[in-house]
């Protein structure tokens, strides 16, 4: 289990970013966070993933993986965390990948060295992984540098890394925003599929991607939890103000349910 305690944060001139962050993540489940522009989720992230600014201090709090606090764990041991027991998907998987070397090179790399197996065994996942994500070309993706691919592609590629780890927990960073259609909707339907065996927390504004998979939602509000419930209860009848019109909206656009994406509402 994964549980997120009273976790606080501020930049070293004393502004309050995360103030008392509890939540708590089990394999099995979806977990969406969502809130206004400024609310804090990109700063709640960074500061899991240990990679916060170098002017923002956690202050309080724990971050409990099985038990074992990270925020007490040498940034050896919490690298080696990261893609084996956690998995990351970025909003744009160009900021992932070193341009300059090829991406089947560096998915045998990540293979190789997270899943400590040779470099034989790591290519031959990676061309197995490649081929589970549905890319028309798996032997050219794999030759090609990440600038040879669009957007999707790279995200498919992204996606291959993480069923070739199979990661516990997974953090997803607006992993659809800048995706069509088609690779929103396998995108989705991808995590749904993943989410029988690990935790995912999902970041998103992405009202049919929140309702396709999460089970309970986070509202945040000035680096705070303000409200939180099954995705149904919420919906249903929310609190907050914020929440109420983000609701309101979405369940008022043409053709009715959730449209959050397209409100007016600033994001
Ligand atoms: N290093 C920093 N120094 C000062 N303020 C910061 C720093 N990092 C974040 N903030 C502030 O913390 C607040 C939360 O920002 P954050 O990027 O986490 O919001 P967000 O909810 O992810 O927004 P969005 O939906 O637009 O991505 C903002 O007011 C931001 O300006």
């Amino acid at each position: 289990m994964m549980e997120v305690k009273d976790l606080t944060a501020r930049t070293r001139k004393g502004k309050l970013l995360l103030d008392h962050v509890s939540f708590t993540l089990e394999p099995g489940g979806c977990t969406g966070l969502t809130g206004a522009s400024g609310s804090g989720k990109t700063t709640l992230l960074k500061a899991l993933l240990g990679v916060s600014d170098s002017d923002v201090a956690i202050c309080g709090g724990q971050f409990l993986l099985d038990g074992k606090d990270l925020l007490q764990q040498t940034e050896k041991v919490r690298r080696e965390l990261c893609g084996t027991t956690l998995g990351f998907i970025p909003q744009n998987p160009m900021t992932a990948f070193n341009l300059h070397v090829s991406v089947g090179a560096q998915m045998a790399e990540t293979f190789r060295k997270r899943l400590h197996i040779e470099k034989r065994a790591a290519q031959k996942l990676s061309m197995e992984a490649l081929k589970k994500v549905h890319l028309t070309d798996s032997e050219r993706v794999y030759r090609a540098y990440p600038g040879q691919l669009s957007g999707g592609m790279l995200q498919r590629v992204t996606m291959a890394i993480l069923l070739g780890l199979s990661p516990r927990y997974i953090f997803a960073d607006e992993p659809t925003s800048a995706l069509d259609e088609d690779n929103k909707s396998y995108l989705t339907q991808e995590l749904a599929r993943m989410k029988q065996q690990s935790a995912i927390l999902f970041v998103s504004h992405d009202d049919t991607a929140i309702r396709t998979l999460c089970d309970e939602l986070l509202v945040m509000q000035n680096g705070t939890i303000a409200e939180r419930g099954t995705t149904s209860n919420l919906v249903a009848s929310p609190q907050e103000e914020w929440t109420k019109e983000f609701v309101r909206l979405a369940s008022t656009e043409e053709g009715g349910g959730w449209t959050w994406n397209k409100s007016p509402l600033p994001m």
